[in-house]
């Protein structure tokens, strides 16, 4: 079962410089140093500056000659001169290296979405955390985190170079200072924390606010709005939840600022008491009054830089936060299992389900519990019941794509859990009530079946005439080359039967042992029905298949039938066995057929 749990903001903070590192160690190490040597600077200007104030009253009490005055503002240039000179060094390196990161970050999410099982995808925590974690992969959003990393590393470098200078003039003050300026970032820190947390609160009515947003503007979902003239009951719920959420962000963002103005003031109370202090070491004649000018002006910079440490913490925090939630979800397991051993080469053998249970994540009961049965290799078996008895499920649990909560599955002897599912998915081809419909062109969509062979024109027309798309590639002007959508340039979109074609075409396209067909012909006509029956039983050949239906008319093409209810397997037979059997599968029989024999509704008068 998938488990989320949080890494912490300094685990982050490793993990997150690590990645730096690694990403590119050259590159890293000379942005780090850049930064870090930025951060240095102002103290040593600052030292430079009372080195020039004192060569001044030299010069103006007439006990220094002018040169060394002007070596130290020399001196003072240069290093001036040679931090603007490094910043657009360093910013092309960080430019680089952000590059690189958002190269990995963007496949390490498509990797992680591809291998994860898809029981994960069935949570709703699941989902909060994909939707954060894509908000970091969203455009410019990686290169704020690495500036900010940076800027606060430079920020902090430069708060402890300069806390060192003063330290050297005066340790007494500086201890004073620093406990007088300690509050605020702690403070800020504790508070960044608690205004993500309630933020992350937010992520799933944020995901409602979008779902209603998109239901508003959608293509599909449109029809149904104006016919129904839902918009104003949509809105009223939008306007509900952003009301909530932007309430609740208010009042956090008020009571922060009233906290940051009140510690502020205690800074600035403590930067005044240092100054004094100063004042005071001068009149008592143990500081220069270079040396004071030099003092002042480094406590205002450590003023500043607190500020702007504080200031930029919570944002910082914010961002670790969310790079938290990448590296949760990169971090996230179970993913399904690569290697193991391979299927039989030629087929998959007999696929022998035992005792076979299965839960839904965050579901308090299962959908399948206690089935067992043998599909033999070849066999062609038809699995019919009522609406939410668990045949969807269990074809998914077949095809290795949910993992049973209980008892086993085995392809020719050996268990699912040890299997490659890779393999395993190669030689499986399944059509799904909810195919996708890609938006690509005729011939993509075909192609994706076996997406190594998307250029082979030949298979994609074998496959085409087996699954119905070539008729519907011959209605449409550009043939093949049709874009399926109405998003883009060019495009159109299909009749949901001819939909159906192209998903049964792209399993076909796959050419594989086993073919699962879950309710396939649901939006064909009934001569379209009866060509795709026919050619599922052409194809069917040697082949294992598993066709899911409510149409009993097509249970007798198969070699047996599966009879499910309420998550239990409770009939297994021929046609002719179960009806002579006069259970389910003969009570459903006798219903369908009655509808064609006399109308079971009695007709209008
Ligand atoms: N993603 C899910 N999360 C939780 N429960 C689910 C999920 N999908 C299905 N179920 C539940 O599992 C049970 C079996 O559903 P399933 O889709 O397998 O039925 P089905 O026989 O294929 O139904 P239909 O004929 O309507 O397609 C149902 O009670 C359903 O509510």
């Amino acid at each position: 079962m998938v488990s989320i749990k949080r890494l912490g903001v300094f685990v982050t903070l490793f993990r997150f410089v690590k990645w730096i590192v690694v990403t590119d160690p050259r590159r890293a190490l000379i942005s780090i140093g850049l930064n870090m040597l930025q951060g240095v600077f102002p103290a040593i200007q600052i030292y430079m500056a009372s080195r020039i104030f004192g060569q001044m009253m030299h010069v103006y009490d007439g006990t220094s000659g002018v040169r060394p005055l002007l070596e130290w503002i020399a001196a003072w240039a240069s290093i001036s001169l040679l931090s603007t000179l490094l910043r657009p060094v360093e910013a092309l390196y960080t430019e680089r290296i952000r590059q690189e990161m958002e190269d990995s970050l963007l496949r390490q999410l498509q990797n992680k979405a591809a291998r994860l099982r898809l029981e994960a995808f069935e949570r709703s925590d699941f989902q909060d955390l994909l939707t954060r974690a894509r908000r970091i992969a969203g455009p410019g959003q990686f290169l704020n985190l690495l500036w900010e990393f940076y800027r606060m590393l430079t920020a902090v470098v430069r708060m402890v170079s300069i806390a060192l200078l003063v330290g050297t003039w005066n340790v007494w003050l500086l201890l004073a200072l620093v406990i007088v300026a300690l509050p605020e970032p702690i403070a800020g820190f504790i508070q960044a924390k608690s205004a993500f947390f309630l933020k992350r609160k937010q992520t799933e009515p944020e995901r409602v606010m979008s779902y209603l947003a998109g239901t508003l503007t959608s293509r599909a979902a449109a029809k149904e709005v104006r016919t129904f003239d839902a918009s104003p009951w949509l809105l009223r719920r939008w306007e509900t939840l952003y009301r909530g959420v932007a309430d609740t962000l208010y009042r956090q963002e008020r009571a922060q600022q009233y906290t940051r103005a009140g510690l502020s003031g205690v800074g600035m109370l403590g930067l005044a008491a240092g100054a004094g202090w100063t004042a005071w070491t001068v009149a008592e004649g143990s500081l220069s009054a270079a040396g004071f000018g030099a003092m002042l002006f480094a406590l205002q910079s450590m003023q500043d830089g607190m500020q702007q440490i504080v200031g930029r913490l919570g944002f910082f925090r914010d961002r670790l936060l969310q790079i938290e939630d990448l590296f949760i979800y990169v971090d996230l397991q179970p993913e399904e299992p690569v290697g193991g051993e391979a299927a039989d080469s030629s087929g998959l053998g007999d696929i022998r389900v035992e005792q076979l249970t299965y839960r839904y994540p965050q579901s308090d009961r299962d959908s399948l519990s206690g089935i067992s049965f043998t599909l033999r290799e070849g066999e062609r078996i038809a699995l019919v019941g009522s609406n939410g008895s668990g045949k969807t499920t269990l074809v998914k649990v077949l095809l290795g794509l949910y993992e049973p909560s209980g008892g086993s599955v085995c392809y020719g002897g050996r268990s699912l859990a040890q299997l490659d599912l890779k393999r395993l998915r190669d030689r499986s081809a399944a059509v799904f009530q909810d195919f996708t419909r890609y938006a690509f062109t005729l011939r993509d969509n075909v192609g994706l079946g076996r997406a190594e062979r998307i250029g082979d024109e030949r298979a994609i027309r074998e496959a085409s005439a087996l699954g119905g798309a070539d008729e519907v590639a011959g209605a449409l002007s550009d043939g093949f080359e049709t874009m399926l959508t109405r998003q883009f340039t060019g495009g159109t979109d299909l009749s949901g039967g001819q939909w159906q074609r192209v998903a049964i075409s792209r399993a076909f396209m796959r050419d594989a042992p086993l073919v699962v067909l879950d309710e396939p012909t649901a939006a064909l006509d009934p001569k379209a029905e009866t060509d795709v029956f026919e050619r599922f039983a052409a194809m069917a050949g040697s082949r294992t298949a598993v066709l899911v239906s409510h149409r009993l008319g097509m249970a007798r093409l198969c070699d047996r039938v599966m009879v499910m209810q309420g998550g239990r397997l409770i009939e297994l037979g021929t046609h002719d066995e179960l009806l002579a059997a006069g259970g389910e599968y003969a009570r459903l029989w006798s219903l369908q057929s009655q509808w064609y024999r006399e109308s079971v509704i009695p007709a209008r008068p």
